[in-house]
């Protein structure tokens, strides 16, 4: 059995990490690393998981922890990996890291976004950006994932094979992001209380959001020029799921069945992509509780623009799930191992 620990195992990230792999064949959890509530049994903190996981909460930085496990995952806040790793971690087990302290090439760019030092500048260009679908040979290969964002997770996987296959003008993408309240994580925030959410929508970081060099970083690589967008991200009254609807103008001559080939073409294999039949725009309550992302499109004649659709779990695909899909490519497991959930409806 893989061994694993995970830091931060109390907050919702982590959760969604313990829940998952008690259903994996290969893989047991063997410590919950958490500061609030040392000595405290697992499932009192997640009373879902009573009878079915073991375990006591307690401290320890990830080069002790490292002694003891074969992959760390860390589901803190960001600042935290990057200031505990180092070679020495490296050199006894993998980590796969939740926040986004290894996604930015550029210590400068994170910095500027973050608002706080990167720590580890040294291991950037080493950790593999963890967007399985589109990344799996470095995957494999990787000591150090930067597991990627949620809503540059849904937003990469609609918009790439556009992108790929030069259909879009870049520079007119706009990307619109709507998320469910617990990829605002657990830890209390006034803004996250049930009256400030419940029957409320709401943009927030307009402009400024610290996804946006995430998602341009990644597009422009597979442009292979420079791509910027407007980013704008949405908090809705829901517990779980993001949509993402993006609008781009098409380049002279593309048509819809090009459009649906360069779709077909990246993801026909993929197991937990799910490209849906014309006409039919995805919804988040399709891929609650699955590691599956949907995606759309739809034509605008008038306008010769597209609009393009993303649908997931925040929590699974875009956190917990892809953590899990970038450990079994790293361990030469079957990738879809403790995956297999089928979404929950309704
Ligand atoms: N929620 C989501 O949908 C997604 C989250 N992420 C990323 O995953 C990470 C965790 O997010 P999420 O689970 O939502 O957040 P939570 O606030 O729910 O959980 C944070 C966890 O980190 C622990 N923690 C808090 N402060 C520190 C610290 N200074 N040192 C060590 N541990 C600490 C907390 O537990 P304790 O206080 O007990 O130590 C808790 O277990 C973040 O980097 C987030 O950006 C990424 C994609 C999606
Ligand atoms: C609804 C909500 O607040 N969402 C979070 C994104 C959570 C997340 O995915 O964080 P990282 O990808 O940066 O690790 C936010 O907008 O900050």
């Amino acid at each position: 059995m893989i061994r694993a620990g995970i830091i931060g195992a109390t907050g919702y990230a982590g959760g969604e990490l313990v829940r998952l792999l008690a259903g994996h064949k290969e893989v047991e959890v063997v410590w919950f690393g958490s500061r609030s509530y040392q000595e405290i049994p697992y499932t009192n903190v997640y009373q879902n998981l009573f009878q079915i996981v073991e375990g006591t909460c307690g401290e320890k930085e990830m080069e002790a922890l490292a002694d003891d496990v074969d992959v760390i995952f860390t589901a803190t806040p960001q600042g935290f990996c990057a200031g505990q790793i180092s070679e020495t971690v490296l050199e006894k087990a993998k980590v796969i890291d939740l926040s986004a302290d290894f996604r930015l090439k550029e210590a400068e760019t994170y910095e500027k976004w973050y608002k706080i030092q990167q720590k580890s500048p040294e291991l950037l260009q080493e950790a593999v950006y963890g967007l399985c679908e589109w990344n799996r040979e470095h995957i494999r290969s990787a000591r150090l994932i930067a597991n990627p964002g949620c809503y540059p997770t849904c937003s990469l996987m609609a918009i790439l094979p556009l992108v790929k296959n030069g259909l879009i003008v870049p520079e007119t993408l706009i990307i619109d992001g709507k998320s469910g309240t617990s990829g605002a994580g657990r830890t209390e925030k006034i803004d996250n209380l049930y009256c400030e959410v419940n029957e409320n929508m709401k943009a927030y970081g307009v402009t400024t959001h610290r996804h946006t060099p995430e998602i341009e970083e990644q597009l422009s690589l597979v442009a292979g020029e420079k791509v910027c967008v407007n980013f704008t991200p949405h908090l809705v009254p829901m517990n779980r799921g993001i949509l993402v609807t993006a609008y781009a103008s098409l380049k002279q001559g593309v048509t819809e069945e090009m459009v649906r080939e360069a779709y077909d073409s990246c993801y026909n294999s993929e197991k937990f992509v799910r490209v849906l039949r014309t006409g039919i725009c995805p919804q988040t309550k399709w891929v609650e509780g699955s590691n599956y992302v949907d995606v759309g499109f739809q034509i605008d004649q008038r306008t010769n623009r597209i609009v393009i659709l993303g649908a997931m779990d925040n929590l699974v695909k875009g956190a917990a799930g892809q953590a899990i899909q970038n450990m079994n490519l790293m361990f030469g497991l079957d990738e879809t191992e403790g995956l297999t959930a089928i979404p929950l409806f309704p």
